[in-house]
Protein backbone atom coordinates (compact mmCIF):
# COMPACT_ATOMS: atom_id res chain seq x y z
CA UNK A 1 0.00 0.00 0.00
CA UNK A 2 1.33 3.49 -1.04
CA UNK A 3 1.80 5.50 1.99
CA UNK A 4 1.85 9.22 2.44
CA UNK A 5 2.86 12.11 4.87
CA UNK A 6 -0.61 13.65 3.94
CA UNK A 7 -3.61 12.50 2.27
CA UNK A 8 -5.88 15.66 1.02
CA UNK A 9 -9.43 14.30 0.18
CA UNK A 10 -11.22 17.28 -1.86
CA UNK A 11 -9.89 19.11 -5.02
CA UNK A 12 -11.94 22.17 -5.34
CA UNK A 13 -10.61 25.80 -3.22
CA UNK A 14 -9.48 24.37 0.27
CA UNK A 15 -7.80 21.06 -1.09
CA UNK A 16 -5.57 22.69 -3.76
CA UNK A 17 -4.28 24.89 -1.48
CA UNK A 18 -3.41 22.40 1.30
CA UNK A 19 -2.08 20.00 -1.46
CA UNK A 20 -0.28 22.59 -3.21
CA UNK A 21 1.35 24.33 -0.67
CA UNK A 22 2.38 20.74 1.60
CA UNK A 23 3.97 19.40 -1.76
CA UNK A 24 5.65 22.57 -2.44
CA UNK A 25 7.69 21.83 1.10
CA UNK A 26 8.85 18.99 -0.61
CA UNK A 27 6.39 16.07 1.75
CA UNK A 28 5.12 13.33 0.12
CA UNK A 29 1.46 14.24 -0.48
CA UNK A 30 -1.70 12.71 -2.78
CA UNK A 31 -4.85 14.39 -3.33
CA UNK A 32 -7.90 12.63 -4.01
CA UNK A 33 -11.27 14.50 -6.16
CA UNK A 34 -13.89 12.37 -6.98
CA UNK A 35 -14.73 14.24 -10.48
CA UNK A 36 -12.96 13.97 -13.14
CA UNK A 37 -11.38 17.26 -12.88
CA UNK A 38 -9.68 19.36 -9.87
CA UNK A 39 -11.24 23.38 -9.03
CA UNK A 40 -14.45 21.70 -6.71
CA UNK A 41 -17.93 23.86 -6.62
CA UNK A 42 -15.95 27.31 -6.69
CA UNK A 43 -15.01 26.64 -10.26
CA UNK A 44 -17.84 24.27 -11.96
CA UNK A 45 -20.99 25.49 -10.20
CA UNK A 46 -19.96 28.22 -7.84
CA UNK A 47 -18.54 31.74 -8.20
CA UNK A 48 -17.06 31.01 -11.90
CA UNK A 49 -19.60 30.37 -13.39
CA UNK A 50 -22.32 32.51 -11.04
CA UNK A 51 -20.13 35.36 -11.55
CA UNK A 52 -19.56 34.99 -15.46
CA UNK A 53 -23.57 34.73 -15.40
CA UNK A 54 -23.86 37.97 -13.52
CA UNK A 55 -21.47 39.87 -15.63
CA UNK A 56 -22.98 38.84 -19.29
CA UNK A 57 -26.77 39.57 -17.41
CA UNK A 58 -25.44 42.75 -16.78
CA UNK A 59 -23.85 44.13 -19.68
CA UNK A 60 -26.98 43.20 -21.31
CA UNK A 61 -29.46 44.86 -18.61
CA UNK A 62 -26.72 47.91 -18.98
CA UNK A 63 -27.10 48.08 -23.05
CA UNK A 64 -31.00 48.25 -22.93
CA UNK A 65 -30.85 50.97 -20.08
CA UNK A 66 -28.01 53.00 -22.14
CA UNK A 67 -30.22 52.60 -25.32
CA UNK A 68 -33.23 53.72 -23.57
CA UNK A 69 -31.53 56.44 -21.83
CA UNK A 70 -29.35 57.52 -25.41
CA UNK A 71 -31.56 57.08 -27.97
CA UNK A 72 -30.81 54.44 -29.54
CA UNK A 73 -32.61 50.94 -30.97
CA UNK A 74 -32.24 47.55 -30.44
CA UNK A 75 -33.14 44.60 -31.50
CA UNK A 76 -32.64 40.89 -31.75
CA UNK A 77 -33.00 38.15 -29.41
CA UNK A 78 -30.38 37.30 -26.62
CA UNK A 79 -28.48 33.90 -27.42
CA UNK A 80 -28.37 31.93 -24.32
CA UNK A 81 -26.16 29.54 -25.74
CA UNK A 82 -23.68 32.37 -25.89
CA UNK A 83 -24.25 33.47 -22.84
CA UNK A 84 -23.10 29.94 -21.72
CA UNK A 85 -20.50 30.44 -24.08
CA UNK A 86 -18.95 33.08 -22.15
CA UNK A 87 -19.55 30.97 -18.61
CA UNK A 88 -17.70 28.39 -19.77
CA UNK A 89 -14.43 30.70 -21.21
CA UNK A 90 -14.58 31.94 -17.94
CA UNK A 91 -14.21 28.25 -16.51
CA UNK A 92 -12.05 26.79 -19.23
CA UNK A 93 -9.40 29.53 -18.06
CA UNK A 94 -9.66 29.36 -14.86
CA UNK A 95 -9.55 25.48 -15.26
CA UNK A 96 -6.41 25.37 -17.12
CA UNK A 97 -4.31 27.05 -13.83
CA UNK A 98 -6.43 23.91 -11.40
CA UNK A 99 -4.86 21.15 -13.97
CA UNK A 100 -3.85 18.20 -12.66
CA UNK A 101 -0.13 17.99 -14.46
CA UNK A 102 0.40 21.85 -11.54
CA UNK A 103 -0.02 19.28 -8.90
CA UNK A 104 1.69 16.32 -10.42
CA UNK A 105 4.82 18.79 -11.35
CA UNK A 106 4.99 19.85 -7.59
CA UNK A 107 5.50 16.46 -6.51
CA UNK A 108 1.97 15.19 -5.56
CA UNK A 109 0.02 12.15 -6.82
CA UNK A 110 -3.37 12.84 -8.09
CA UNK A 111 -5.83 10.27 -7.62
CA UNK A 112 -9.50 10.82 -9.26
CA UNK A 113 -12.36 8.83 -7.46
CA UNK A 114 -14.15 8.60 -4.31
CA UNK A 115 -12.56 8.52 -1.34
CA UNK A 116 -13.84 6.85 1.94
CA UNK A 117 -11.96 6.13 5.22
CA UNK A 118 -11.62 2.55 5.80
CA UNK A 119 -9.66 2.93 8.99
CA UNK A 120 -8.63 6.35 10.66
CA UNK A 121 -5.22 6.14 8.23
CA UNK A 122 -6.18 4.31 5.30
CA UNK A 123 -8.11 5.59 2.53
CA UNK A 124 -9.91 3.97 -0.04
CA UNK A 125 -10.68 5.44 -3.30
CA UNK A 126 -14.02 4.64 -5.20
CA UNK A 127 -13.71 0.41 -4.18
CA UNK A 128 -10.29 0.04 -5.87
CA UNK A 129 -7.05 1.56 -4.34
CA UNK A 130 -6.30 2.19 -0.99
CA UNK A 131 -3.51 4.47 0.47
CA UNK A 132 -2.07 5.18 3.46
CA UNK A 133 -1.85 8.21 5.42
CA UNK A 134 -0.21 9.49 8.09
CA UNK A 135 -2.24 12.81 8.58
CA UNK A 136 -5.91 13.81 6.48
CA UNK A 137 -6.71 16.83 5.64
CA UNK A 138 -10.94 16.88 4.51
CA UNK A 139 -11.41 18.98 2.12
CA UNK A 140 -15.29 17.70 0.50
CA UNK A 141 -16.97 21.04 0.63
CA UNK A 142 -20.60 20.94 0.70
CA UNK A 143 -24.03 20.76 -1.43
CA UNK A 144 -27.21 21.91 -1.76
CA UNK A 145 -30.13 21.25 0.52
CA UNK A 146 -33.06 20.03 -0.94
CA UNK A 147 -35.63 20.89 0.89
CA UNK A 148 -38.83 18.62 2.36
CA UNK A 149 -41.84 20.13 -0.04
CA UNK A 150 -43.93 17.41 -1.04
CA UNK A 151 -43.59 16.52 -4.85
CA UNK A 152 -40.38 18.29 -5.11
CA UNK A 153 -39.17 14.97 -6.69
CA UNK A 154 -41.60 14.92 -9.18
CA UNK A 155 -40.64 18.08 -10.69
CA UNK A 156 -37.37 18.71 -12.79
CA UNK A 157 -35.99 22.02 -10.08
CA UNK A 158 -32.32 22.98 -10.91
CA UNK A 159 -29.70 23.59 -8.57
CA UNK A 160 -26.25 25.52 -8.54
CA UNK A 161 -25.11 22.49 -9.68
CA UNK A 162 -27.66 22.46 -12.61
CA UNK A 163 -28.97 25.72 -13.85
CA UNK A 164 -25.71 26.69 -15.39
CA UNK A 165 -26.81 23.87 -18.71
CA UNK A 166 -30.45 24.87 -19.30
CA UNK A 167 -30.92 24.53 -22.50
CA UNK A 168 -32.60 27.92 -22.73
CA UNK A 169 -33.67 31.26 -20.62
CA UNK A 170 -36.63 30.40 -18.67
CA UNK A 171 -39.11 33.29 -19.35
CA UNK A 172 -40.70 32.37 -15.50
CA UNK A 173 -37.93 31.35 -13.13
CA UNK A 174 -38.68 30.42 -9.38
CA UNK A 175 -36.27 30.34 -7.30
CA UNK A 176 -36.90 28.60 -3.66
CA UNK A 177 -34.99 30.53 -1.23
CA UNK A 178 -33.44 34.27 -0.94
CA UNK A 179 -29.94 33.43 0.04
CA UNK A 180 -26.53 34.85 -1.41
CA UNK A 181 -27.33 31.91 -4.38
CA UNK A 182 -31.00 32.69 -4.62
CA UNK A 183 -30.52 36.56 -5.05
CA UNK A 184 -27.35 36.87 -6.97
CA UNK A 185 -29.14 34.04 -10.03
CA UNK A 186 -32.64 36.08 -9.60
CA UNK A 187 -31.45 39.48 -10.50
CA UNK A 188 -29.30 37.88 -13.23
CA UNK A 189 -32.19 35.82 -14.62
CA UNK A 190 -33.83 38.60 -14.83
CA UNK A 191 -31.92 40.85 -16.29
CA UNK A 192 -31.19 38.58 -18.96
CA UNK A 193 -35.27 38.80 -19.48
CA UNK A 194 -37.15 35.66 -17.22
CA UNK A 195 -39.72 36.85 -15.44
CA UNK A 196 -38.64 35.39 -11.54
CA UNK A 197 -40.39 35.00 -8.43
CA UNK A 198 -38.30 34.23 -5.32
CA UNK A 199 -39.70 32.35 -2.35
CA UNK A 200 -38.16 33.44 1.15
CA UNK A 201 -39.21 31.23 4.06
CA UNK A 202 -37.77 33.87 6.60
CA UNK A 203 -39.09 37.41 7.28
CA UNK A 204 -36.13 38.99 5.18
CA UNK A 205 -33.61 39.18 2.84
CA UNK A 206 -30.00 39.66 3.45
CA UNK A 207 -30.77 38.40 7.18
CA UNK A 208 -26.84 38.23 7.84
CA UNK A 209 -26.32 42.12 6.83
CA UNK A 210 -26.41 44.86 9.07
CA UNK A 211 -30.18 45.81 9.43
CA UNK A 212 -30.06 49.18 7.10
CA UNK A 213 -28.11 47.24 4.51
CA UNK A 214 -30.69 44.71 4.39
CA UNK A 215 -33.35 47.08 4.53
CA UNK A 216 -32.34 49.25 1.09
CA UNK A 217 -31.37 45.88 -0.31
CA UNK A 218 -34.45 44.40 -0.04
CA UNK A 219 -36.25 47.53 -1.76
CA UNK A 220 -33.48 47.46 -4.18
CA UNK A 221 -33.98 43.81 -5.02
CA UNK A 222 -38.05 44.03 -5.41
CA UNK A 223 -37.57 46.80 -7.98
CA UNK A 224 -36.44 43.93 -10.09
CA UNK A 225 -37.72 40.67 -8.91
CA UNK A 226 -40.93 39.41 -7.36
CA UNK A 227 -39.87 38.68 -3.61
CA UNK A 228 -42.43 36.78 -1.54
CA UNK A 229 -41.27 36.69 2.31
CA UNK A 230 -42.81 34.47 4.96
CA UNK A 231 -43.46 32.20 1.98
CA UNK A 232 -43.46 28.17 2.89
CA UNK A 233 -43.68 26.22 -0.54
CA UNK A 234 -45.55 23.25 0.82
CA UNK A 235 -46.30 21.56 -2.63
CA UNK A 236 -44.73 20.92 -5.83
CA UNK A 237 -45.80 19.68 -9.18
CA UNK A 238 -45.36 19.08 -12.57
CA UNK A 239 -48.30 19.38 -15.21
CA UNK A 240 -48.37 20.31 -19.05
CA UNK A 241 -44.19 20.49 -18.72
CA UNK A 242 -44.36 23.60 -15.96
CA UNK A 243 -43.57 23.19 -12.62
CA UNK A 244 -46.25 24.24 -9.88
CA UNK A 245 -45.69 25.33 -6.70
CA UNK A 246 -48.56 25.72 -3.66
CA UNK A 247 -47.09 28.16 -1.34
CA UNK A 248 -48.47 28.91 2.33
CA UNK A 249 -47.99 32.87 3.31
CA UNK A 250 -50.07 34.19 6.29
CA UNK A 251 -52.20 31.04 6.40
CA UNK A 252 -53.31 31.72 2.70
CA UNK A 253 -52.09 29.58 0.40
CA UNK A 254 -51.44 30.39 -3.56
CA UNK A 255 -50.09 28.36 -6.76
CA UNK A 256 -47.55 29.39 -9.25
CA UNK A 257 -46.63 28.23 -12.12
CA UNK A 258 -42.90 28.09 -13.78
CA UNK A 259 -40.81 26.84 -16.56
CA UNK A 260 -38.04 26.49 -13.97
CA UNK A 261 -37.67 25.97 -10.10
CA UNK A 262 -34.08 26.87 -9.33
CA UNK A 263 -33.69 25.58 -5.28
CA UNK A 264 -31.52 27.52 -3.33
CA UNK A 265 -32.06 26.77 0.08
CA UNK A 266 -28.93 26.74 1.76
CA UNK A 267 -26.07 24.05 1.66
CA UNK A 268 -24.49 21.15 4.01
CA UNK A 269 -21.55 19.56 4.13
CA UNK A 270 -20.66 17.12 1.31
CA UNK A 271 -19.34 14.28 3.89
CA UNK A 272 -21.62 11.85 3.58
CA UNK A 273 -19.53 9.09 1.41
CA UNK A 274 -16.59 9.93 3.72
CA UNK A 275 -17.50 7.02 6.40
CA UNK A 276 -16.27 9.11 8.74
CA UNK A 277 -17.12 6.46 11.49
CA UNK A 278 -14.93 4.71 10.33
CA UNK A 279 -11.89 7.15 11.31
CA UNK A 280 -13.58 7.75 14.72
CA UNK A 281 -14.67 11.40 13.28
CA UNK A 282 -17.36 13.23 14.92
CA UNK A 283 -20.03 16.27 13.37
CA UNK A 284 -22.15 18.70 15.23
CA UNK A 285 -25.02 19.71 13.54
CA UNK A 286 -24.18 18.02 10.17
CA UNK A 287 -20.60 19.78 10.35
CA UNK A 288 -17.41 18.34 11.05
CA UNK A 289 -16.46 19.33 14.11
CA UNK A 290 -13.07 20.97 14.74
CA UNK A 291 -10.79 23.38 16.99
CA UNK A 292 -9.50 26.08 16.46
CA UNK A 293 -6.07 24.50 14.30
CA UNK A 294 -8.81 22.74 12.38
CA UNK A 295 -7.95 19.31 14.20
CA UNK A 296 -10.75 16.82 14.51
CA UNK A 297 -11.50 14.87 16.88
CA UNK A 298 -9.07 12.58 15.83
CA UNK A 299 -5.79 14.64 16.28
CA UNK A 300 -4.19 13.13 12.55
CA UNK A 301 -7.31 13.92 10.69
CA UNK A 302 -7.82 18.09 9.71
CA UNK A 303 -11.03 19.62 8.17
CA UNK A 304 -11.47 22.94 6.13
CA UNK A 305 -13.10 24.99 4.46
CA UNK A 306 -17.13 23.82 3.47
CA UNK A 307 -17.30 21.10 5.49
CA UNK A 308 -16.69 22.54 8.94
CA UNK A 309 -18.76 25.55 10.47
CA UNK A 310 -16.69 28.72 9.97
CA UNK A 311 -17.44 30.93 6.85
CA UNK A 312 -18.69 29.16 3.36
CA UNK A 313 -16.46 30.97 1.09
CA UNK A 314 -13.48 30.34 -1.15
CA UNK A 315 -11.34 33.14 0.11
CA UNK A 316 -12.20 31.40 3.82
CA UNK A 317 -11.53 27.75 2.41
CA UNK A 318 -8.40 29.08 1.00
CA UNK A 319 -6.96 30.54 4.53
CA UNK A 320 -8.10 27.59 6.44
CA UNK A 321 -6.16 25.74 4.03
CA UNK A 322 -3.01 27.45 4.49
CA UNK A 323 -2.98 27.14 8.02
CA UNK A 324 -3.59 24.06 8.04
CA UNK A 325 -0.39 23.17 5.90
CA UNK A 326 1.93 24.19 8.55
CA UNK A 327 -0.32 22.59 11.31
CA UNK A 328 0.21 18.70 9.49
CA UNK A 329 3.20 19.18 8.59
CA UNK A 330 5.27 20.67 11.85
CA UNK A 331 2.61 19.54 14.60
CA UNK A 332 1.86 23.30 15.28
CA UNK A 333 -1.50 24.93 16.69
CA UNK A 334 -2.12 27.81 14.06
CA UNK A 335 -5.37 29.30 14.26
CA UNK A 336 -7.06 31.48 12.37
CA UNK A 337 -8.97 35.25 13.08
CA UNK A 338 -12.21 35.16 11.03
CA UNK A 339 -13.13 38.34 12.05
CA UNK A 340 -11.19 39.98 9.64
CA UNK A 341 -12.57 37.99 6.88
CA UNK A 342 -14.91 39.84 4.73
CA UNK A 343 -17.82 38.98 2.14
CA UNK A 344 -19.26 40.25 -0.90
CA UNK A 345 -22.69 39.16 -2.70
CA UNK A 346 -22.18 40.41 -6.17
CA UNK A 347 -25.93 41.49 -6.56
CA UNK A 348 -26.35 45.26 -7.95
CA UNK A 349 -25.90 46.93 -5.95
CA UNK A 350 -23.20 45.05 -4.54
CA UNK A 351 -23.13 43.93 -1.01
CA UNK A 352 -19.90 44.23 1.11
CA UNK A 353 -19.25 42.83 4.89
CA UNK A 354 -16.67 42.72 7.15
CA UNK A 355 -16.62 42.69 11.14
CA UNK A 356 -19.69 43.75 13.04
CA UNK A 357 -22.73 44.89 12.09
CA UNK A 358 -24.53 47.75 14.58
CA UNK A 359 -26.95 45.26 15.27
CA UNK A 360 -23.80 43.04 16.89
CA UNK A 361 -22.61 45.60 18.75
CA UNK A 362 -25.51 46.29 19.79
CA UNK A 363 -26.14 43.04 21.20
CA UNK A 364 -22.70 43.19 22.75
CA UNK A 365 -23.20 46.44 24.39
CA UNK A 366 -20.61 48.05 23.16
CA UNK A 367 -20.04 51.51 23.45
CA UNK A 368 -19.94 51.91 19.57
CA UNK A 369 -20.08 54.50 17.15
CA UNK A 370 -21.12 54.85 13.43
CA UNK A 371 -19.41 56.97 10.36
CA UNK A 372 -22.20 56.72 7.39
CA UNK A 373 -21.78 58.48 3.82
CA UNK A 374 -24.05 58.25 0.91
CA UNK A 375 -22.99 57.62 -2.48
CA UNK A 376 -24.72 60.60 -3.78
CA UNK A 377 -22.37 62.63 -1.64
CA UNK A 378 -19.20 61.35 -3.63
CA UNK A 379 -18.71 62.78 -7.13
CA UNK A 380 -17.08 59.71 -9.12
CA UNK A 381 -21.03 58.10 -8.03
CA UNK A 382 -22.52 61.48 -9.08
CA UNK A 383 -20.73 61.58 -12.42
CA UNK A 384 -21.65 57.82 -13.09
CA UNK A 385 -25.45 58.70 -12.48
CA UNK A 386 -24.92 55.39 -9.66
CA UNK A 387 -25.71 57.28 -6.59
CA UNK A 388 -27.77 54.33 -5.13
CA UNK A 389 -26.16 52.81 -1.65
CA UNK A 390 -23.73 54.16 1.27
CA UNK A 391 -21.28 52.87 3.25
CA UNK A 392 -21.62 52.85 7.08
CA UNK A 393 -18.42 52.58 9.33
CA UNK A 394 -18.90 50.70 13.33
CA UNK A 395 -16.36 51.63 15.41
CA UNK A 396 -15.70 51.51 19.19
CA UNK A 397 -15.75 55.07 20.93
CA UNK A 398 -12.29 55.64 19.84
CA UNK A 399 -12.69 55.13 16.42
CA UNK A 400 -10.71 51.48 16.07
CA UNK A 401 -12.69 49.76 13.19
CA UNK A 402 -15.20 46.87 14.66
CA UNK A 403 -16.98 46.38 10.79
CA UNK A 404 -17.25 48.25 7.70
CA UNK A 405 -20.28 47.61 5.20
CA UNK A 406 -21.06 49.36 2.36
CA UNK A 407 -23.75 48.80 -0.37
CA UNK A 408 -23.17 50.24 -3.86
CA UNK A 409 -21.68 49.76 -7.62
CA UNK A 410 -18.61 47.82 -7.32
CA UNK A 411 -18.48 47.97 -3.28
CA UNK A 412 -16.62 44.84 -3.14
CA UNK A 413 -13.51 46.04 -4.59
CA UNK A 414 -13.45 49.76 -3.19
CA UNK A 415 -14.17 48.55 0.04
CA UNK A 416 -11.49 46.69 0.31
CA UNK A 417 -9.48 49.19 1.98
CA UNK A 418 -11.47 48.56 5.06
CA UNK A 419 -10.25 45.20 5.30
CA UNK A 420 -6.29 46.44 5.44
CA UNK A 421 -7.31 48.93 8.03
CA UNK A 422 -9.38 46.73 10.32
CA UNK A 423 -6.66 43.73 10.27
CA UNK A 424 -3.95 46.61 11.08
CA UNK A 425 -5.94 47.76 14.09
CA UNK A 426 -5.96 51.19 12.60
CA UNK A 427 -8.50 53.94 13.14
CA UNK A 428 -11.57 54.90 10.81
CA UNK A 429 -9.56 58.29 10.88
CA UNK A 430 -6.13 56.80 9.60
CA UNK A 431 -8.47 56.06 6.06
CA UNK A 432 -9.11 59.98 6.00
CA UNK A 433 -5.19 60.98 6.03
CA UNK A 434 -4.11 59.57 3.05
CA UNK A 435 -4.48 61.55 -0.47
CA UNK A 436 -7.46 59.33 -2.54
CA UNK A 437 -7.20 59.54 -6.26
CA UNK A 438 -10.06 62.41 -7.36
CA UNK A 439 -12.82 60.79 -8.39
CA UNK A 440 -12.47 57.43 -7.55
CA UNK A 441 -15.31 55.19 -6.09
CA UNK A 442 -13.06 54.90 -2.46
CA UNK A 443 -13.92 58.70 -2.64
CA UNK A 444 -17.04 57.36 -0.32
CA UNK A 445 -14.72 55.40 1.94
CA UNK A 446 -12.60 58.65 2.85
CA UNK A 447 -15.92 60.93 2.94
CA UNK A 448 -17.38 58.49 6.34
CA UNK A 449 -13.76 58.72 7.28
CA UNK A 450 -13.66 62.47 7.55
CA UNK A 451 -16.85 62.32 9.63
CA UNK A 452 -14.20 60.70 12.40
CA UNK A 453 -12.13 64.27 11.95
CA UNK A 454 -15.26 66.55 11.46
CA UNK A 455 -16.50 65.48 14.92
CA UNK A 456 -13.15 65.91 16.87
CA UNK A 457 -12.33 69.33 15.38
CA UNK A 458 -15.65 70.42 14.93
CA UNK A 459 -17.93 68.79 17.94
CA UNK A 460 -15.75 69.34 20.52
CA UNK A 461 -13.95 72.30 22.43
CA UNK A 462 -11.89 73.15 20.08
CA UNK A 463 -14.54 75.19 17.79
CA UNK A 464 -14.83 77.61 20.77
CA UNK A 465 -11.02 78.05 21.78
CA UNK A 466 -10.51 78.61 18.39
CA UNK A 467 -12.98 81.49 18.07
CA UNK A 468 -11.99 82.79 20.92
CA UNK A 469 -8.13 83.01 19.85
CA UNK A 470 -9.44 84.64 16.68
CA UNK A 471 -11.38 87.05 17.73
CA UNK A 472 -8.31 88.04 20.87
CA UNK A 473 -6.12 88.11 17.83
CA UNK A 474 -8.22 90.36 15.83
CA UNK A 475 -8.86 92.69 18.30
CA UNK A 476 -5.35 92.59 19.65
CA UNK A 477 -4.06 93.69 16.05
CA UNK A 478 -6.87 95.49 15.06
CA UNK A 479 -6.87 98.05 18.98
CA UNK A 480 -3.33 99.87 17.64
CA UNK A 481 -4.30 100.25 14.46
CA UNK A 482 -7.85 102.16 15.02
CA UNK A 483 -5.86 104.49 17.33
CA UNK A 484 -3.31 105.08 14.73
CA UNK A 485 -6.33 106.03 12.72
CA UNK A 486 -8.24 108.36 15.23
CA UNK A 487 -4.52 110.20 15.75
CA UNK A 488 -4.47 110.97 12.24
CA UNK A 489 -8.15 112.46 12.06
C1 LIG B 1 -23.64 29.43 -6.74
C2 LIG B 1 -22.52 29.68 -5.78
C3 LIG B 1 -21.78 30.84 -5.90
C4 LIG B 1 -20.73 31.09 -5.03
N1 LIG B 1 -20.05 32.25 -5.16
C5 LIG B 1 -19.03 32.53 -4.31
C6 LIG B 1 -18.28 33.73 -4.45
O1 LIG B 1 -18.55 34.54 -5.33
N2 LIG B 1 -17.28 33.96 -3.58
C7 LIG B 1 -16.97 33.07 -2.59
O2 LIG B 1 -16.05 33.33 -1.82
N3 LIG B 1 -17.66 31.92 -2.44
C8 LIG B 1 -18.68 31.62 -3.27
N4 LIG B 1 -19.36 30.45 -3.14
C9 LIG B 1 -18.98 29.51 -2.06
C10 LIG B 1 -17.77 28.67 -2.50
O3 LIG B 1 -18.05 28.03 -3.72
C11 LIG B 1 -17.42 27.64 -1.44
O4 LIG B 1 -17.34 28.27 -0.18
C12 LIG B 1 -16.07 27.00 -1.75
O5 LIG B 1 -16.14 26.32 -2.98
C13 LIG B 1 -15.70 26.00 -0.65
O6 LIG B 1 -14.47 25.40 -0.99
P1 LIG B 1 -14.15 23.92 -0.50
O7 LIG B 1 -12.77 23.63 -0.97
O8 LIG B 1 -14.48 23.76 0.92
O9 LIG B 1 -15.18 23.00 -1.31
P2 LIG B 1 -15.31 22.74 -2.87
O10 LIG B 1 -14.73 23.83 -3.66
O11 LIG B 1 -16.71 22.37 -3.13
O12 LIG B 1 -14.39 21.46 -3.12
C14 LIG B 1 -14.73 20.20 -2.59
C15 LIG B 1 -14.23 19.14 -3.57
O13 LIG B 1 -14.29 17.87 -2.93
C16 LIG B 1 -14.74 16.91 -3.85
N5 LIG B 1 -15.27 15.77 -3.09
C17 LIG B 1 -16.42 15.71 -2.37
N6 LIG B 1 -16.54 14.51 -1.78
C18 LIG B 1 -15.45 13.79 -2.14
C19 LIG B 1 -14.98 12.48 -1.85
N7 LIG B 1 -15.68 11.67 -1.06
N8 LIG B 1 -13.82 12.08 -2.41
C20 LIG B 1 -13.10 12.90 -3.20
N9 LIG B 1 -13.48 14.14 -3.51
C21 LIG B 1 -14.63 14.58 -2.97
C22 LIG B 1 -15.77 17.65 -4.67
O14 LIG B 1 -16.00 17.02 -5.91
C23 LIG B 1 -15.11 19.03 -4.82
O15 LIG B 1 -14.31 19.08 -5.96
C24 LIG B 1 -20.42 30.16 -4.00
C25 LIG B 1 -21.16 28.98 -3.88
C26 LIG B 1 -22.20 28.74 -4.76
C27 LIG B 1 -22.99 27.48 -4.61
N1 LIG C 1 -20.96 36.01 -3.26
C1 LIG C 1 -20.62 34.97 -2.52
O1 LIG C 1 -19.59 34.96 -1.85
C2 LIG C 1 -21.50 33.76 -2.50
C3 LIG C 1 -22.41 33.55 -3.52
C4 LIG C 1 -23.23 32.44 -3.44
C5 LIG C 1 -23.11 31.56 -2.38
N2 LIG C 1 -22.20 31.79 -1.43
C6 LIG C 1 -22.08 30.89 -0.28
O2 LIG C 1 -22.91 29.78 -0.38
C7 LIG C 1 -23.68 29.64 0.81
C8 LIG C 1 -25.00 29.03 0.48
O3 LIG C 1 -25.83 29.94 -0.21
P1 LIG C 1 -27.39 29.73 -0.24
O4 LIG C 1 -28.02 30.93 -0.84
O5 LIG C 1 -27.72 28.40 -0.82
O6 LIG C 1 -27.75 29.59 1.29
P2 LIG C 1 -28.16 30.70 2.34
O7 LIG C 1 -28.13 30.02 3.65
O8 LIG C 1 -27.41 31.94 2.14
O9 LIG C 1 -29.67 31.02 1.95
C9 LIG C 1 -30.68 30.06 1.92
C10 LIG C 1 -32.00 30.78 2.10
O10 LIG C 1 -33.04 29.88 1.80
C11 LIG C 1 -34.08 30.06 2.74
N3 LIG C 1 -34.82 28.79 2.80
C12 LIG C 1 -34.40 27.60 3.27
N4 LIG C 1 -35.35 26.67 3.09
C13 LIG C 1 -36.37 27.29 2.48
C14 LIG C 1 -37.66 26.86 2.02
N5 LIG C 1 -38.06 25.60 2.17
N6 LIG C 1 -38.46 27.77 1.44
C15 LIG C 1 -38.06 29.07 1.29
N7 LIG C 1 -36.87 29.52 1.72
C16 LIG C 1 -36.04 28.65 2.29
C17 LIG C 1 -33.36 30.42 4.03
O11 LIG C 1 -34.22 31.14 4.90
C18 LIG C 1 -32.22 31.28 3.52
O12 LIG C 1 -32.54 32.65 3.47
C19 LIG C 1 -23.78 31.05 1.38
O13 LIG C 1 -23.85 31.02 2.78
C20 LIG C 1 -22.53 31.71 0.91
O14 LIG C 1 -21.54 31.63 1.88
C21 LIG C 1 -21.39 32.88 -1.46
Amino acid sequence: MERYQAVIIGGGSAGMTAASGMASLGAKVALIEKRDSLGGDCLHFGCVPSKALIKTANMSHNMYEAADLLGLNISGTLSFEKVKNRINEARDTIQSHDSSDRFTDMGADVYFGEASFESDHVINISGETSIYADKVVIATGSKPVIPPIDGIETIPYVTNETIFDLPALPSKLGVIGGGTVGLEMAQAFSRLGSEVTVFEGSGRLFSKEDRDIARFMENEMSKELNIELNAKVINADYKNEKSVLTVEQKDQQSTYEFDVILVAAGRKPAIDSLQLENAGVEKVKGFIHTDTSFRTSRPHIFAVGDTINTLPFTHAAGEEAKTVVSNVLFGLKNTLDHSNTPWVTFTVPEVFHLGMTEQEAEDHNIDYKVYRAHLNEVDRFITAHETRGFVKFITDKKGYILGAHAAGTDAGEWMQLAVFAKKNKMKVGTLSRMVYTYPVKAGAVQKSADLFWREKLFDGPIPKLTKNFFELKYKLSNGPRQQEEQNQH
